[in-house]
């Protein structure tokens, strides 16, 4: 069981990282993610995967969103392997948004450029094994259960079906795919486990303890086990350094350095190799999609304590 403490010098932080909420939006595409409140921002920080430092309201939920695609990626990988993953989907960052489609019509193969744009994981979710989508679910989110041991954690219905209603972006991405033999199967069935996935619901202890556990190179700490093998935790703490923030991942790493994905709920995860966890939540974001404040605050943690991997 993680203890968690409030931390003054972590408080302080996220005080000052508050006074950009103003700058950034809730993301509203998602109609359900239009109602969250912009004006919030809290942080855990975990240091050993069993205790944790945290500031502002971290008993806040919210969506995993993009942030999900780190870990159906290291599932997929698990059961997929290597060239499975990668037959169908790159290695490589776009520079695009994440939603966009122009280089999958550009590129030949059109096989998505990297995991963590959309077409790129849908693709990866595609790939997990199971017979049904409540099976592949279960299964994502049994993993997401023994990172955390948080078993608790579902998925938010009512966002999860939002999204659903509302996503012919993505559905044209799947369509695409298909068409190009990326994918197989039921478009709308793959629909469903994305968004169900992109719903899954944690707070900010959740996401600090996932993050620990991707940093310490996959050892779940209170039970000194792989849970994400070794070479698995690396690939997918390496992609979160090259397209973990969309196409802000190059100023991030000048101004941040850690491996981090971003989510449109206004999440965060960092993973600091060998170091810490760090979950945040901020809904207000940039215009890239990345929580404005939460960026903000990052930049100060890496500055005052020297996180920068290079
Ligand atoms: N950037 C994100 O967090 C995007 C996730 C969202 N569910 C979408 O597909 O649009």
């Amino acid at each position: 069981m993680t203890m968690c403490q409030d931390n003054e010098a972590l408080k302080l932080m996220v005080q000052e990282a508050l006074q950009y909420t103003p700058y950034g939006k809730v993301a509203d595409y998602i109609p359900a993610l239009s109602r969250e409140n912009p004006g919030t921002l809290s942080l855990a920080v975990s240091e050993s995967g069993t205790t944790c430092a945290t500031a502002g309201d971290t008993s806040e939920m919210f969506t995993l969103q993009s942030i999900s695609k780190v870990i159906t990626l290291a599932l997929a990988l698990m059961d997929q392997g290597e060239e499975g993953v990668f037959s169908r989907v790159g290695m490589e960052p776009t520079g695009d948004p994440f939603n966009s489609i122009i280089k999958l019509e550009t590129h030949s193969p059109s096989k998505p450029l990297n995991p963590m744009i959309n077409a790129g994981a849908l693709a990866v979710t595609s790939m997990l094994q199971g017979s049904t989508v409540d099976e592949k679910l279960g299964r994502l989110l049994t993993f997401i259960h023994e990172l955390t041991g948080n078993t608790s954690i579902t998925y938010n219905e009512e966002v999860a079906r939002s999204e659903y209603d509302t996503a012919d972006l993505n559905r044209s991405l799947a369509f695409f795919l298909k068409q190009h033999q990326v994918i197989e199967g039921d478009v709308e069935n793959l629909l469903e486990l994305y968004t169900k996935q992109c719903a899954i619901e944690v707070n900010c202890q959740d996401l600090a303890k996932m993050a620990y556990v991707i940093a310490n190179r996959g050892i779940h700490t209170a039970s000194d086990r792989p849970v994400i093998p070794l070479h698995i935790a690396r690939i997918i703490k390496t992609f979160m350094v090259t397209c973990g923030m969309y196409n802000a991942s190059g100023e991030f790493a000048i101004k941040v350095g850690v491996p981090a994905k971003s989510g449109v709920s206004g999440g965060i995860m960092a993973s600091i190799p060998h170091k810490a966890g760090i979950g945040i939540y901020g809904p207000a974001l940039d215009e890239k999609g990345n929580s404005i404040a939460g960026m903000k605050l990052l930049e100060s943690l890496s500055q005052r304590y020297d996180l920068s991997i290079f």
